[in-house]
Formats: structure tokens, C-alpha cells, sequence
């Protein structure tokens, strides 16, 4: 399976991020209960993939719910696939793509099951392209702004095409890069607690065929410090009007430390993931993750009984710290 999200006919098909990097299996989910669980425990993840699973999710309860001929227009079957929709746009906040991939299929609802379905399958072939020109288009900025050559990048989280239908966003210029013969490595954190740095962006890199190094989200900032980094490349889950960016916890560290070396810190991302209506990043809705996932390390607890946590799943990185953000439409937004 080529795509991290795709649909049988049938039913949404995902690549279970949580079993990676161990073993690469796909989960058949047939109920809006499996997809909103599948969300929310991260087994698909990621801006792009979630907003690929919104839409699809919509799809399959349009069918779930359709009467005869296909049709959605009963008010009973409306109001349940609406119910279904506001569940999965809901079921992580801070990424926008989620909710506009639901939006953007429920339009559809009107002409009937297929047509919401023709709506979200088209959706994921956009996605790549759309993501694969996001990220050629930074690249070229990488190697207009970067003179070292070849490149030693620093990535967070994971911005490849496990966070997205195919392809990436970050990651996806390492890609563009790589095949030019452009990276000597990737510094990839490793992105605590949930080590979507260690457990998938090492896991593409090496079936790339890419030099990488993981490192502690701690220890970014000293590689900057001792010369070791060209670049930092980072996705987003949400961009506001004004260019501040919501994503991955740890980003704003790493924008703080490279405006302090004055390294070139980029934000890559769809269009889809811009939030216009919002004029700053202070109104973005910081998903807060579970204690556990800070109390516990692979299921053991090393953490006192009773510890509290601080665990938001993102953090906010004011405009005057990102180079650029680039999208498929070129520079949206330049440090000023
Ligand atoms: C290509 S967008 C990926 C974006 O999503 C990640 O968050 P999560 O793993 O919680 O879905 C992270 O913020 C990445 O930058």
C-alpha cells in the first residue's frame, strides 16, 4: 500500500502508525466509532491524513445512512451523517485540515452518497500533488537561502507521507532534495512523548535511503549551537492570518534557538492547513493529550502515582520567527 490513507470501495484504509516502525500493517475501518478512535489515538495522524480521514469518514456515513438510490436527501439520514461529521471534525481540534476535509465533503451531501465519495477519493490524489509542489517549492527557497552544500537539515516530528496521503510536507523537501543529491543528513528529533520522530520519520528515511541521526528534542538547540545544522524544516497543523503557526510541541524551541543562530527555519505546509478567519495564532485551539503519555514510557509507569502533567500537543510559533511559510501557492508568508 503505496497511500497512509486510502478507501477499498467499501471502507477507510489506513497504515497503523501505531504499530510503526516494529510492523507495517493496515486497519480496515468500517464505522465512524473505528475512524474517530483511529484519529484520536493517532493511528492516522498528521494535517493532511486527517484531512483525508474527515473527508472519507464523511463519505462512508453518507453511505452508511443513504435511502434508496442513493439518495441523502431524508432529513433523518441529513441529520445523522451531520452528527457523524461534527464527530470526526471534532475529534482533534487543533489541526484545521481535519475539519475543512470534512466540510469540503459535506458540501457534496446534497447530490447524494457517490458524489460525497467522488468528493473525498478525489481529494487524496490532490493531496500529493498539492504537497509535492508545497514542498518542491520550498526546497528551491532551502537552496536559494542555504549556500553549504550538501545540506544538514533538522526535522521535528514527522512531516512525510505517513503524515499525509503520499508524499509530505517537510519531509517531502528532504525528498526533493535527497534526489538531488543535496542532504548529507537529517538531525530528526526524536518528538516526546509520542516519538513520531524516532518511531516514523527514521522509519521513512531509511526506506529513503536518507543519512539521518536522531537526537533528543533537548539537544536541537546544541546542534545549532556547535554548527551541526544548515536548516530546520517543520510542518504545521494550522497557520493563522498573520503567519503564526500552530504546530508539534517543541517547535517554538527550535524557531527560538535558530533566530538565535540565525539559522533559516521553514514552515511547509498545504494551503489547506492556512486558517484565514483567524488574525493570530493566540486563538488556536491546543489539543491537551492524555497524562499518560507522560507518566508512562512504553506502558510503565516512571512517574509517583498522582504526578501531574503539562502534555499540549502543539505549541505556537509567532511569525517573526518563521523564515518562511511555503505552500503550494509559493511564499505565503516571509519574516519580516
Ligand atoms: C505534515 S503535517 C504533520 C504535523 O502533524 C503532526 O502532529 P500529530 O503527529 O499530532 O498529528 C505534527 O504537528 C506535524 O508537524
Amino acid at each position: 500500500m503505496s497511500r497512509t490513507i486510502d478507501w477499498d470501495g467499501d471502507a477507510v484504509v489506513i497504515v497503523d502508525q501505531c504499530a510503526l516502525p516494529e510492523s507495517y500493517r493496515t486497519l480496515r475501518l468500517t464505522t465512524i466509532d473505528e475512524l474517530v478512535d483511529a484519529i484520536k489515538r493517532l493511528a492516522v495522524r498528521g494535517a493532511p491524513a486527517l484531512g483525508a480521514a474527515g473527508a472519507l469518514g464523511v463519505a462512508m456515513s453518507a453511505r452508511l445512512h443513504r435511502g434508496p438510490g442513493g439518495t441523502t436527501g431524508a432529513t433523518d439520514a441529513t441529520n445523522a451523517v451531520a452528527a457523524d461529521a461534527e464527530r470526526l471534525a471534532s475529534a482533534r481540534p487543533t489541526a484545521v485540515n481535519l475539519r475543512w476535509g470534512v466540510e469540503r465533503a459535506l458540501a457534496a451531501l446534497p447530490r447524494g452518497a457517490d458524489a460525497v465519495t467522488a468528493e473525498a477519493v478525489a481529494m487524496l490524489t490532490e493531496d500529493e500533488l498539492v504537497n509535492k509542489q508545497a514542498s518542491r517549492n520550498a526546497a528551491d527557497l532551502v537552496l536559494r537561502h542555504c549556500s553549504r552544500r550538501p545540506l544538514r537539515l533538522l526535522t521535528h516530528c514527522n512531516t512525510g507521507r505517513l503524515a499525509a496521503v503520499d508524499w509530505g510536507t517537510a519531509l517531502g523537501v528532504v525528498r526533493h532534495l535527497h534526489a538531488a543529491g543535496h542532504v548529507e543528513y537529517v538531525l530528526a528529533d526524536e518528538t516526546r512523548p509520542l516519538l513520531q520522530g524516532s518511531r516514523l520519520t527514521a522509519w521513512e528515511l531509511a526506506e529513503l535511503g536518507v543519512p539521518y541521526r536522531l537526537l533528543p528534542d533537548s539537544a536541537a538547540p546544541a546542534a545549532m549551537a556547535t554548527g551541526l545544522v544548515d536548516c530546520v524544516l517543520v510542518g504545521a497543523d494550522r497557520v493563522a492570518a498573520n503567519g503564526d503557526v500552530a504546530n508539534k510541541i517543541g517547535t517554538y524551541a527550535l524557531a527560538v534557538a535558530a533566530a538565535r543562530h540565525h539559522i533559516p527555519f521553514f514552515v511547509v505546509a498545504p494551503e489547506s492547513t492556512v486558517d484565514r478567519e483567524l488574525p493570530d495564532g493566540s486563538h488556536i485551539v491546543l489539543e491537551q493529550r492524555p497524562a499518560e503519555e507522560i507518566t508512562h514510557v512504553a506502558g510503565t509507569r516512571v512517574a509517583p502515582q498522582g504526578a501531574q502533567v503539562f502534555n499540549p500537543a502543539f505549541d505556537i510559533t509567532p511569525a517573526e520567527l518563521v523564515t518562511a511559510v511555503v505552500t503550494e501557492h509559493g511564499v505565503l508568508h516571509v519574516r519580516s
